[in-house]
């Protein structure tokens, strides 16, 4: 819904060229119903393909994260991280609710041409430290789902409020 408003009123996008999920089917339909549609966008050449791997190249990615370094619907620890041959694939026990979500996968989201990652408040400070600095001392162990964004060819941008970035020293980053 945001992206909706968002999209609507800035950049003249048609209603035709929105694609919504299928929130009539279950989550696997869902999800196999998304990627089908993707596909024949790729077919029909409305979305451009990384030449050497056939995925979807979007010209934007607009992500958010989760406290605990989720970032779409790819959470810390869960077996969807290591997906390589889906475009878009499907949960049914997310940690954080709606437990029945879809979800772009990461060969999809790494193949990106643009990634502004859109992160506030206070309760991401860890995870931002962690994923900007390595994050000594703030209690995550394993790599997070926001670490493995990691474009083929493309650039990230990490917008952030000041509450985000609480934790890091200027040592940290460029920032
Ligand atoms: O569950 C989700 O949470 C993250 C973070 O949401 P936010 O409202 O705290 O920014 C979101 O980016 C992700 O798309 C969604 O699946």
């Amino acid at each position: 819904m945001f992206v909706y408003v968002f999209f609507e009123l800035r950049v003249p996008i048609l209603p035709n060229q929105i694609y919504a999920i299928n929130d009539t089917l279950p989550p696997e339909g869902a999800a196999d119903d998304y990627e089908a549609r993707l596909k024949q966008l790729v077919w029909d050449h409305v979305i451009k393909v990384v030449p050497t791997s056939g995925l979807p190249r979007f010209d934007l990615m607009l992500l958010g994260m989760g406290p605990d370094g989720h970032v779409a619907s790819l959470f810390p620890g869960h077996p969807l991280l290591k997906e390589t041959q889906k475009w878009v694939t499907h949960i049914t026990d997310s940690p954080k609710p709606p437990p029945e979500r879809i979800t772009f996968t990461f060969p999809v989201i790494n193949a990106s041409a643009y990634v502004a990652m859109v992160v506030t408040g206070p309760d991401k400070a860890g995870a931002v430290h962690k994923a900007l600095s390595g994050g000594e001392n703030t209690g995550y162990t394993d790599r997070l789902p926001v670490e493995m964004v990691e474009l083929e060819q493309g650039e990230f941008t990490w917008f952030t409020d000041k509450a985000a970035v609480s934790m890091l020293n200027e040592k940290d980053t460029s920032l």
